[in-house]
């Protein structure tokens, strides 16, 4: 049957179904699920596989959904699936046809669908999404929403919301391309038809859509966050500022606000979006590099927290930000987002002053806590609570002296590839801790000249990414969201670029780029299980009950930024083969069958 609102906005305590991503509004990907336990993981095993095949592999970084036991995967080159959950005989496919010129700066990913009503929804990386029926993977409708030419793209999964006030269902999605120079936009559709409810860039200044016509500007419509040169005019980076919302929203019912990280601003050159002469800590280039909460009826930016203000690293906003409730230490209850940053820190904000903060964005700070989640942060030593802003190291790149090409190179780390990235982590309300998939590692980096040319990478930096420990790059690591102690981490030889996972029995799943799907113990991470599937897995576990038992599904298919930008990483994990499958997991038992 259809898919209704109060299916998706139950997601997360109906463990038959998986139905957002995030496993639920508020993106904890939790599941309670605990028949499969610590005692008894050693007798999980791979029920089927099924291959996504073509001759094209690369990165598989999806989430799958389930729902009346089909599986909706999306798979690498804008290709979605659907397959029987039991059984994983292929139901129908959908392959979209791209044209030659795509520029996703990052691999040829997609991070899964979304499902509402009759239909299935993702991105195409020509910047657009379609609409399919879910049933037979017939096209409904599809929209272009950027010229795919000039860098515009899409990789992240759309995600459903209803707007409180007027009742209706919206699809929600963003876009990607900072690193070629455009203005990242989110957008809100009618699922049913496609058309544009509404539509917000997020560079300052730049103005906004509602019902088709232009609605009001982002911030302050003179953008005094971006410098303007001698005649007066705003800076050539204020209209190619970048801010892209490429990852998935997480929703707040009660506030009615769409919570969704904005991108890296355009370009990753700190001078270019400074005033000729003055500090970079004078120009914040909004509403980039931060967490966003936007007015789910009119697309209105009520508040905004930046992570990194003037962000000279790539470090960007965008990965998962997950909403949840704690007692403080005088027992009342705090409404909280968390956030684990490329920049290295692990945030805390309160999501209930983000959601009704009037007036200019920082001010006052919603930021309560932030703590370093990776060794040896170089930009910053930490965050001032009274300010939100970052106390930083005043170790920027500096600008090319006299007539040379480049600047001096300086040793980053986190390097832009992030103490994390987009891989989500995940939040056990048994444990009231946070596991980040993080990595440790570092860049040298240097500026260069540029100038705008639409289409061309549009980045002002130069890099190289190299390992800071011997024994590790991974770090898979449990923080407590109230002091941002260190609960307990685990190392992996190659960088972790998979999502996490959690359980109602105690566990949680990831997966790592040599192949193996893992399981830890929530509690401590000691490692419990793993099985190899062939390839590196960058994908995001999910977990379902079906019959009566606990199911575990995630894909295999080696890719994304890593093999591309990694310097040293991309040469470590060039023995890593590719692939594009979907590996399904349960309990073994052979005693029932046997006795059936
Ligand atoms: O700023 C952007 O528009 C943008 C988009 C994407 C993307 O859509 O995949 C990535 C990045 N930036 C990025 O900086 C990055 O490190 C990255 C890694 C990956 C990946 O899938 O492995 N995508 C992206
Ligand atoms: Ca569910
Ligand atoms: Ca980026």
């Amino acid at each position: 049957g259809p898919v209704t609102w109060e299916d998706i906005a139950n997601d997360d305590k109906t463990p038959g179904d998986v139905l957002s991503y995030g496993l639920g509004l508020k993106a904890q990907r939790f599941s309670k699920l605990d028949k499969i336990t610590p005692d008894n993981i050693g007798a999980l095993i791979p029920v089927w596989s099924f291959s996504f095949g073509g001759e094209k592999q690369r990165g598989q970084e999806g989430q799958a959904l389930v729902h009346d036991g089909v599986i909706y995967i999306t798979a690498s080159y804008s290709r979605i699936f659907a397959v029987d959950a039991k059984t994983g005989k292929r139901l129908w496919e959908y392959n979209y046809r791209l044209p030659d010129d795509i520029r996703p700066c990052c691999d040829v990913v997609n991070r899964g669908p979304a499902i509402y009503g009759d239909k299935v929804f993702f991105g195409t990386l020509d910047a657009g999404i379609v609409a399919l029926n879910k049933d037979t993977g017939k096209l409904v409708w599809k929209k272009k929403f950027g010229d795919h030419t000039v860098g515009y793209t899409m990789t992240g999964a759309p995600f459903i919301v209803k707007d409180q006030k007027s009742g209706k269902v919206l699809l929600i999605h963003g876009s990607s391309g900072d690193e070629f120079g455009v203005v990242g936009w989110l957008f809100a559709r009618d699922p049913d038809t496609g058309e544009e409810v509404w539509a917000r860039p997020l560079v300052e200044g730049h103005v906004g859509r509602l019902g088709g016509k232009e609605s009001t500007p982002t911030g302050d419509p003179k953008a005094p966050s971006w410098p303007r040169d001698k005649d007066g005019n705003l800076v050539e980076a204020w209209n190619h500022g970048g801010g892209a919302p490429w990852q998935t929203a997480s929703f707040d019912v009660d506030t009615n606000t769409i919570v969704i990280g904005a991108g890296n601003p355009a370009p990753w050159n700190t001078w270019k979006r400074t005033k000729e002469g003055d500090d970079p800590k004078n120009w914040d280039s909004l509403f980039t590099s931060g967490q966003a909460y936007v007015d789910a009826s009119t697309g209105e930016l009520k508040g905004f927290f930046q992570h990194t203000p003037n962000d000279a690293w790539d470090f960007s906003g965008n990965n998962s930000i997950i909403l949840f409730d704690y007692q403080d230490a005088n027992g009342k209850t705090v409404k909280a987002s968390a956030h684990a940053d490329r920049n290295g820190f692990f945030f805390v904000t309160d999501r209930e002053k983000l959601a009704t903060g009037a007036g200019y964005p920082n001010k006052p700070t919603a930021l309560i806590g932030a703590w370093p989640f990776v060794d040896g942060i170089t930009w910053a030593s930490g965050f001032d609570l009274k300010t939100g802003r970052p106390i930083e190291k005043d170790n920027r790149p500096p600008l090319p002296k006299g007539d040379a090409q480049k600047g001096d190179s300086i040793y980053v780390s986190p390097p832009f590839l992030g103490g994390t990235n987009w891989m989500p982590m995940s939040y056990s309300p048994q444990t009231g801790l946070f596991y980040i998939p993080a990595n440790h590692w570092a860049m040298d980096y240097w500026t260069e000249h540029l100038t705008y040319k639409a289409g061309a990478a549009y980045l002002g930096q130069g890099f190289r990414i190299k390992r800071v420990y011997d024994d590790h790059v991974g770090i898979l690591r449990a923080i407590d969201p109230k002091t941002g102690k260190i609960a307990w981490e685990h190392k992996e030889k190659f960088p972790l670029w998979g999502g996490t996972l959690t359980t109602g029995g105690g566990l949680l799943f990831t997966g790592t780029s040599d192949g193996y799907v893992k399981a830890f113990d929530t509690k401590n991470g000691k490692e419990l299980w793993k099985f190899q599937t062939g390839s590196g897995v960058v994908s995001i576990p999910i977990t379902w009950e079906m019959d009566g038992e606990q199911y575990l599904g995630i894909q295999s298919g080696y890719g994304g930024a890593v093999p591309l930008w990694g310097g040293d990483m991309a040469e470590l994990t060039k023995q890593v083969t590719q692939g594009g499958s979907m590996w399904v997991f349960k309990l073994a038992n052979f005693g029932k069958q046997a006795s059936k």
